[in-house]
Formats: structure tokens, C-alpha cells, sequence
């Protein structure tokens, strides 16, 4: 079971939204992270054959999915960033509509709707209007409905907007529980979302994949140039104008904590600590750290 891109690339006038992206998946949870902007949805709208590449292919199986068509698409489930959820519906309702739509016959469609809903936290809500659902139980609802064809692919667009803390958190072991013998690709541009359950990270920037690996890996990448210290607030100011300055604090006796990313001992107090996928995501995202995919190269698979 195996997904590739290859040299997969869209363009939009002469704007290039994804450039020449090139990957592997085999079962496990992919955290595709990137800014607004980076082409997540791109790609993953070309993944799930909704939009067409400009030029390269996405290959299930050895197989270009424009040959495979209805039974490429048969084997995907898709959470979109904008779903649409027939707010008159119920979420019973909405899940047999879907599965009829899939040839799921009514029998099992009930079975399966309802063990759905129950693994989402929904089943005693079921029967109530979507539009009375909070933002969380439609996302959840969202999943739900992405998996009712028992998908091999699954495809989740920024599945966590909107939700809160909690249920973020209730949210990711959904999709860890459901992760396994499926290759499920998550965009978000929330580190924490894809930290603790993906099994390969890929970093999008600008259309390219510019860092891909466990997050081990791609922590190691940074490992020896995380600093923090503290400062005056005056000195902060300084450091956060000219370097690449991350996360910052004020401790009570109102001294700054600034931690921050720097080939070089930034300031004589300055001690390196443990780097986190935060301050990578940071360092490749911040203004100031230059053009990042052509510092490291993009990463081609
Ligand atoms: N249909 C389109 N026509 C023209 N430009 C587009 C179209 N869709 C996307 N783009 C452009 O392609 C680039 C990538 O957009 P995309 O939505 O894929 O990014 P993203 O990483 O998913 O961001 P977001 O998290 O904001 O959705 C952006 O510059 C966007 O304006």
C-alpha cells in the first residue's frame, strides 16, 4: 500500500502554488505543516483528485490515480477545509445520505453510521440538526463521515480549526485510533496537532517540502542553535529587531526570557536548551530567517 507524488506541481496563472513536490506514504500519520499560504490545500486537494496537477502525478499502488478514476476515489476518505454540512440534516441523517452516495447498502450503512457516531462521541446527539452542533461536533462529525467507506487514504484538511483545547485533544486520538493500516495526511498550521501523533512530518513552504522526517529527525536538524536567556526588556527589544527571536516572557521581577534561534551564542548568558518542532516550525516560517527552502533545498522524496 503505497501513495507517491512525483514532481507534483500546480500552477494557478503565474503563481505556483505547489512546485514539484515529490513524497512517499505507506501506512501512518503524516502532519503536513506549513503557514497560510504554503499550498497545503493545493496539494491536498490534487492528492484526493479533486483538482488537477499542472503537471507531475500522484501514483496509488504504482498506478497514475487519472487511469485509476471511480476506484481510486472509492478508496479515499476526505475531510475538506470548507465541508459543507446540510445544517437541516441530522448527523444520522447526513452520515446514510453520504453512504448511499458511496453504494454502502442501508443495512450495513445504519450499522456502520451508528458505530461511527459512537466512536466520535456523537451517538447520543445523532438525531439532532447539525445546525444545533457546536464547532467541534461537526469536525468530529467531518471525520466521521471521511472514514464511513473504511478508506485506505484520508485526507484532512486543517481538521482542528475551530476547536478548542480539549477538544483538539480528543480530536487527535480519534484520528491516532483510526490511523492504523491507513495512510491519513493531516494539514494543519498548528505544531501541536501533528507532534504527538504523526509518524512523519513534511514542512511546506512556499509550494515546496522544505524539511520531511520524524520529528526526531527533523529536531535534530536544529539541535545546538536553540537558545534562551534572560534580559532586560530593553535588550529583548534589541534581540527580538535583529535575530530570529521566538517565544518571550516576562518573569515577575521583570526581567525578559527570550528564546531563540542563532548559529552563535546570541548573548553572554545565553544557554542552549533541548529544540522543540515549535522552534523549527518558527525558524522556518519567521520573516527573518531567509529564504529556508533554498538554505536547506527542498526536499524531493
Ligand atoms: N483556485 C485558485 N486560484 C488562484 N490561486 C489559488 C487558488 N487556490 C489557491 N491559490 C493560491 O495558491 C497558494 C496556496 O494556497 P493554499 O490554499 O493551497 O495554501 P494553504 O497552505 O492551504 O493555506 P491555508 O491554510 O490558508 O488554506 C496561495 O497563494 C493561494 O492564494
Amino acid at each position: 500500500m503505497e501513495l507517491k507524488l512525483d514532481r507534483l506541481t500546480k500552477q494557478f496563472g503565474a503563481a505556483i502554488a505547489v512546485d514539484r513536490v515529490s513524497a512517499a506514504f505507506s501506512p501512518g500519520v503524516y502532519g503536513l505543516l506549513g503557514a497560510n499560504g504554503a499550498g497545503k490545500t493545493t496539494l491536498m486537494r490534487m492528492i484526493c483528485d479533486v483538482l488537477k496537477p499542472t503537471s507531475g502525478s500522484v501514483i496509488w499502488n504504482g498506478g497514475p490515480i487519472e487511469r485509476l478514476g471511480a476506484d481510486y476515489r472509492a478508496l479515499l476518505g476526505y475531510l475538506p477545509q470548507d465541508f459543507g454540512y446540510y445544517p437541516d440534516f441530522t448527523a444520522l441523517d447526513f452520515m446514510l445520505y453520504l453512504s448511499a452516495l458511496k453504494g454502502i447498502d442501508g443495512r450495513m450503512a445504519k450499522r456502520r453510521s451508528m458505530d461511527l457516531l459512537d466512536m466520535v462521541g456523537l451517538a447520543d446527539v445523532s438525531k439532532r440538526k447539525i445546525r444545533t452542533y457546536s464547532g467541534g461536533m461537526k469536525q468530529r462529525l467531518g471525520i466521521a463521515q471521511a472514514v464511513i467507506n473504511d478508506p485506505k487514504v484520508l485526507v484532512l484538511d486543517e481538521p482542528t480549526a475551530g476547536l478548542d483545547p480539549k477538544e483538539r485533544v480528543r480530536f487527535r486520538n480519534i484520528i491516532s485510533s483510526f490511523a492504523q493500516d491507513k495512510i491519513v495526511i493531516l494539514s494543519t498550521h498548528i505544531v501541536s496537532d501533528v507532534e504527538y501523533i504523526a509518524d512523519e512530518i513534511l514542512m511546506m513552504r512556499a509550494g515546496s517540502i522544505v524539511m520531511a522526517g520524524t520529528v526526531a529527525q527533523i529536531v535534530a536538524d536544529i539541535r545546538g542553535t536553540v537558545w534562551e536567556c534572560g534580559v532586560t526588556p530593553q535588550e529583548a527589544s534589541a534581540m527580538a529587531a535583529s535575530m530570529n527571536v521566538g517565544n518571550l516572557h516576562y518573569d515577575r521581577g521583570g526581567m525578559a526570557v527570550v528564546r531563540l534561534v542563532s548559529d552563535t551564542r546570541p548573548h553572554p548568558q545565553a544557554r542552549l536548551v533541548e529544540p522543540t518542532l515549535e522552534d523549527v516550525y518558527l525558524h522556518l516560517f519567521s520573516e527573518q530567517s531567509g529564504d529556508a527552502s533554498g538554505e536547506r533545498g527542498a526536499y524531493h522524496g
